[in-house]
């Protein structure tokens, strides 16, 4: 198989509330965008790792993170935009026009696992469009703006969304210009082929791949990282 990486790391991490980008963190002494770089890098199928990160950090990322770890495969430093969906269409039209796969992982999940990502490519080689995800363990409920629940959907086919979201390259970024030209900005890609009518696959992921969003976030990875248990 021949995939490539593209890894999403230009967000501003407002909800972080810290000065540095949250990606940049350290999580045990090591910057949160290390951790899942470490983990693609070990995987033989994906033969080139993209980083999209904003213009004014590249030289950030660069000394801090690239040059500083050792990585075996080559690594491409490309320009975020103002949402994730465009820093991902960065990203993906940077790929090798040679890869077949495309696998799209958040720069803030750090405890990605090198098994997890092989269970998604090899899905994707199946279906086209894969993304892992959870089953939600909370009720949850739909809501009016004055939050009076509206109702409340059945939970055995509710799951949570993660990243990576693995796709043919060809389908993605079909996937990607459609959504530009309709103006339409998705808080995922799959949302983006699931309009062009494609199924998506969604394949059972890792509770502990978790998105750091807010400060304690930090502290659930720091404890799974200390603890061993990734
Ligand atoms: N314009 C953007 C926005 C987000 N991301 C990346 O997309 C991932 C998920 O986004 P999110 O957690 O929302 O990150 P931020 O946008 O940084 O956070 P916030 O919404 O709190 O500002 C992160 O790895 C983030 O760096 C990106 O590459 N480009
Ligand atoms: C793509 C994603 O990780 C799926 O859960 C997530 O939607 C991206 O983060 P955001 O907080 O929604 O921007």
């Amino acid at each position: 198989m021949n995939v490539s990486a593209v890894i999403v790391a230009a967000g501003k991490g407002i909800r972080m509330g810290h000065t540095v980008n949250k990606v940049y963190l350290p999580i045990a002494g090591k910057p949160v965008l290390y951790y899942s770089l470490k983990t693609f890098d070990e995987i033989d199928w994906i033969k080139e790792i993209v980083v999209v990160v904003s213009k004014e950090e590249i030289e950030y990322c660069k000394e801090n993170v690239i040059k500083r770890y050792f990585f075996k495969k080559p690594v491409k430093l490309v320009e975020g935009g103002s949402e994730r969906q465009y820093s991902v269409y960065n990203g993906i039209i940077n790929t090798e026009r040679n890869c077949e796969i495309i696998t799209i992982h958040d720069g803030a999940r750090p405890l990605i696992e090198k098994e997890v990502v092989l269970k998604a490519l090899k899905e994707a080689y199946l279906y086209k469009a894969v993304a892992l995800g959870v089953p939600v363990k909370d009720t949850i409920k739909v809501v009016d703006e004055k939050n009076f629940i509206l109702n409340t959907p059945d939970r055995k086919y509710l799951w949570a969304i993660q990243t990576p979201q693995v796709f043919e390259r060809n389908l993605i970024i079909k996937a990607h210009q459609k959504a530009l030209e309709d103006g339409f900005l998705g808080t995922d890609d799959t949302v983006l082929v699931e309009r062009l009518g494609y199924k998506v696959k969604v394949v059972e992921g890792d509770y502990r791949n978790i998105k750091i969003t807010t400060p304690e976030d930090l502290i659930v990875a720091e404890a799974f990282l200390k603890n061993n248990v990734l």
